[in-house]
């Protein structure tokens, strides 16, 4: 695959393109794909989603290139205590995969478009159950209810979990989250408001999160999430964008090097790929995931690569995206 100019002149050196079908439909994808880049610290991940165009997708790049060009900052921990991830599932499935790798933290999917109210209540029922008292439940609506929606489903829900430990992006607004705030006793977090904002502070200064989400691709990379968390002053979780094990290293280099790491962070998510690129991919025990570099084997890179046709696609945005670096 030809690297663009201003890559080369960071350093990279080698580029690849991989696809890994995942375990269960999540985000509305089936596949996830992208490129891993090689340059002078080793191997790391761009993998914009397709929604993302090439002015969004441009903050990626950013991050795979600090992450393959320069040192990780010095880790504070090493190891990061994980949630598990549940995709919109029936009772059954959810509460199987609850305690996957020991998570003692869930996060649940809710006010998905194939879910109405009561399903989203028993699939935190049953995650309860399966957890135990003592576990931590949390939820993400991914920013689709108004505030009436909102404020009339939160209740409903933090009853059936026994109790949230927060609320992902109820609304898309940051008046209806701070409203909602007020109104509610249920600890709110921003992420879409975070990930997607033009000033990914404003939430913050607005009051309308208790908590910010923050995932290193989608922000500028790790450097920029250590700036952006110092600067708004308010709890973070780490979170995944479903990345494979080589990505998510990236944001576990982030949770280690934060001065505080109150709650789980989402990076147990290479579970939900059928495959890795990484001999050892990054499946949680005991709760926690190991911080360090991961890379991938060339036997997995040579399994997962991308067809002629995906791999074209991805060159040609990877050109779009170094043009606007
Ligand atoms: O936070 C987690 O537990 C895992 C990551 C996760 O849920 C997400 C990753 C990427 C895209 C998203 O739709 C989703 C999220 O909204 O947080
Ligand atoms: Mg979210």
């Amino acid at each position: 695959m030809h690297i663009p100019t201003p890559l080369r002149e960071r350093g990279i050196d080698r580029v690849h393109a991989w696809s890994i079908p995942m375990t269960t439909r999540f985000r509305r994808i089936t596949e996830r794909d992208g490129l891993l880049l090689h340059g002078p610290e080793g191997w790391a991940e761009f993998s914009p989603f397709w929604d993302y165009d090439a002015a969004e997708s441009t903050a990626w790049l950013r991050a795979a290139l600090e992450d393959a060009t320069t040192p990780r900052p010095a880790p504070r921990r090493e190891e990061v205590e994980v949630n598990a991830t549940i995709p919109v599932l029936p009772p059954v499935l959810a509460a199987r995969i609850a305690t996957v790798g020991g998570a003692r933290t869930a996060k649940v999917k809710v006010a998905d478009p194939g879910s109405d109210l009561a399903s989203d209540a028993q699939r935190l029922e049953a995650v309860r159950d399966a957890m135990g008292s003592d576990a931590r439940i949390r939820i993400d609506a991914n920013a689709v209810w108004t505030f009436e929606e909102a404020l009339e489903a939160l209740p409903v829900l933090d009853r059936a979990a026994g109790g949230l430990e927060y609320a992902e992006q109820p609304c898309a607004a940051l008046e209806d989250l701070a409203a909602l705030r007020r109104a509610l006793d249920i600890p709110i977090a921003a992420d879409e408001s975070v990930r997607r904002a033009e000033d990914p502070l404003r939430v913050a200064r607005a009051e309308a999160a208790d908590l910010l989400v923050m995932k290193v691709q989608p922000l500028g990379g790790v450097t920029r999430c250590l700036e952006l968390a110092e600067e708004a002053g308010l709890p973070v979780v780490v979170s995944s964008a479903l990345e494979s094990s080589i990505g998510l290293g990236a944001g576990l280099a982030l949770a280690a090097a934060l001065p505080e790491l109150p709650h789980a962070c989402g990076l147990a998510t290479a579970t939900l790929l059928t495959g890795d690129l990484a001999p050892q991919p990054l499946h949680a025990t005991g709760g926690t995931l190991p911080v360090g570099r991961t890379a991938p084997s060339e036997e997995l890179l040579a399994r997962h690569a991308a067809d002629d046709a995906l791999a074209a696609r991805w060159e040609e945005r990877l050109a779009a995206c170094a043009s606007l670096l």
